[in-house]
């Protein structure tokens, strides 16, 4: 596969679907191949209705391993329909969330074993792991009061978890960037938004030059 696969990671509220929004805006007039830009669970119809149960806030009776098999199921589906098609097409896919949040989430949060869960996505990925991670650190504190003060919406059943669970998520996260520090990239998520998009902007620019027109404008 001849594309770029980017994944964006971190805890709740670190603020990656707002400084994606503003990266896709302002890296699509400069790139020299074709943008998909993509979330998981989701991203199409299937793995969309395996978002829709994973995160219903009246689906307390969930079981945790059922909930780490549904994100993998709705992963395989995603990368069928959509991210390996794209790598294929020589297309640069940037991704809200991937593998990370598993191990993350369902490995550390939820304590079933990070490599359990690892192995379990391996299964479901068939080994496609991304080319670059941007992983937004964020203390568990800020992520959730952000998420608490200004999004009141749209908060889903593992928002509401515990302090405790999104600690021990962010603790994960932090061991991965530092066991794969060729992959995983960390931006401070706690700096303004602007700073924040500079930073990832720089990241991608650095790591993918191939893509961009050779003025960068
Ligand atoms: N750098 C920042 N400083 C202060 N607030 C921010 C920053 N970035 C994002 N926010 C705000 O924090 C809230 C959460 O941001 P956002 O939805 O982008 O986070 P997220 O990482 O995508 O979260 P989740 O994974 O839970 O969906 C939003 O209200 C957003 O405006
Ligand atoms: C892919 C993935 C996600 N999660 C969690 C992380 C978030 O709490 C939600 C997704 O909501 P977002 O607003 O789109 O970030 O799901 C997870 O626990 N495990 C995963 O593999």
């Amino acid at each position: 596969m001849t594309g770029k696969f980017i994944s964006f990671e971190g805890p709740d509220g670190a603020g990656k679907t707002t400084a994606l929004n503003t990266i896709v805006a302002d890296l699509k007039p400069q790139l020299k191949k074709q943008l998909i830009v993509t979330r998981e669970p989701g991203g199409n119809r299937i793995s969309e209705a395996i978002r829709d149960i994973i995160l219903d806030r009246q689906n307390t009776e969930m079981d945790d391993r059922t909930e780490a098999l549904l994100y993998a199921a709705a992963r395989r589906q995603h990368i069928v329909e959509t991210i390996e098609p794209a790598l294929k097409a020589n297309k640069l896919v940037l991704c809200d969330r991937y593998i990370d949040s598993s191990v993350a989430y369902q490995g550390a949060g939820r304590e079933i074993g990070e490599q359990e869960v690892y192995q379990m996505n391996l299964f479901a990925t068939a080994g496609l792991l991304p080319d670059l991670t941007i992983y937004f650190d964020v203390p568990s504190e800020i992520g959730l009061q952000r998420i608490m003060t200004h999004r009141t919406d749209e908060i889903n059943r593992l928002d509401v978890e515990q302090l405790s669970f999104h600690k021990r998520v962010r603790a994960s996260y932090l061991k991965l960037a530092k066991e794969n520090p060729k992959r995983i990239k960390l931006v401070d998520a706690t700096q303004s938004k602007g700073k924040v998009v500079s930073d990832v902007e720089t990241i991608i620019r650095k790591t993918n030059s191939e893509f961009f027109n050779e003025s960068g404008e």
